[in-house]
């Protein structure tokens, strides 16, 4: 088996890890364009970690303007086995109040304007996605809140929605109806793409807000959201460094098989492939494209 190596993309307010020791910063050219920053590799305890902020340095980069591909490829490329998203998010429960930590099992994908797959014309494939989160992941990631008495859920489905503009009241009241339990602007097509990359893939979704969907709110406003941020984030750090601290050193093979995703799933006949496409995809399905 592999060496573990857990890559952790950051979301709003994360756009650092100080918790890391003997500190890199990885430049990995990716042939899927820019990635929105450098990675950041380092230590805890003995796991190697590699971080990636979505938002790139002093959240440059909005949520359609992230270059998911690139992102995933350069942490597929730094070595990364398992990966942890930490999110921002809305909540459509009130058992679910700012503060809460969701450890989300189900992802309804409402974007529109972002580049969703690596495969495509002269190389198709399509992986399994019915369980998008992997669960041995979500069981590590909850035992470490526990340990740390982080308030958190295990289960719930996060709508991603295009953004930048938060949801109107009616489209609020609409995800709530349609059984989402958490609102995001990110996690897609990012836990699609780690899918692709055959990266066992689970995010913290750190409720910031109750959105738009209770008549007797104000709507919701970014300060507010990022005033509950600062104050999740001692308790973001201290689940991340229990978690990573605990973390298996060997690889644990993905009970659902996140790791060998793409096993089955090109359909491209071999002489129809696009040589110039199959380059681009060197890190993400080498396992499967390299004559073994
Ligand atoms: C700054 S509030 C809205 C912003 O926060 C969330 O991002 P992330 O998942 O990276 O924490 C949300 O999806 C929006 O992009
Ligand atoms: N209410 C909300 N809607 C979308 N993204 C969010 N991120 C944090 N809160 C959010």
């Amino acid at each position: 088996m592999a060496k573990a190596v857990l890559g952790v993309i950051g979301g709003s307010g994360v756009y650092d890890l100080s918790l890391l020791t003997e500190v890199e910063e990885l430049r990995i050219e990716s042939p899927w364009g820019e990635p929105s920053a450098n990675p950041i590799q380092g230590f805890i305890g003995g796991t190697r970690v590699v971080f990636m902020p979505r938002h790139g340095a002093g959240h440059r980069l909005g949520p359609s303007d992230i270059n998911y591909r690139a992102n995933i490829d350069v942490l597929k490329r730094a070595g990364v086995t398992d990966l942890i998203s930490i999110s921002a998010c809305g909540s459509y429960r009130e058992e679910l109040p700012p503060g809460m930590f969701v450890l989300v099992d189900q992802f309804i994908d409402r974007t529109f304007a972002r580049k969703t797959s690596f495969f495509g014309a002269g190389c198709v494939a399509h992986v399994s996605f019915s369980d998008p989160v992997a669960p041995n992941l979500v069981a590590r990631l909850a035992r470490a809140a526990a340990e740390e008495g982080v308030p958190h859920v295990v289960g719930g489905s996060y709508v991603c929605m295009e953004g930048p503009q938060f949801s109107t009241r009616a489209e609020s009241v609409a995800y709530k109806a349609m059984g989402a339990s958490v609102v995001g602007m990110t996690n897609m097509p990012e836990a699609k793409l780690a899918r692709e990359a055959e990266l066992p893939y689970a995010t913290v979704a750190m409720v910031t807000d109750y959105d738009a969907w209770r008549p007797h709110e104000v709507g919701v406003g970014v300060a507010e959201i990022l005033q509950v941020m600062r104050e999740n984030g001692d308790k973001a750090r201290r689940l991340l460094a229990r978690f990573a601290s605990e973390f298996p050193q060997e690889h644990e093979a993905c009970p659902i098989g996140s790791d060998r995703a793409l096993d089955f799933a090109l359909v491209t006949a071999p002489e129809h492939r696009d040589p110039d496409l199959l380059k681009k995809l060197d890190a993400i399905a080498g396992r499967v494209l390299r004559p073994s």
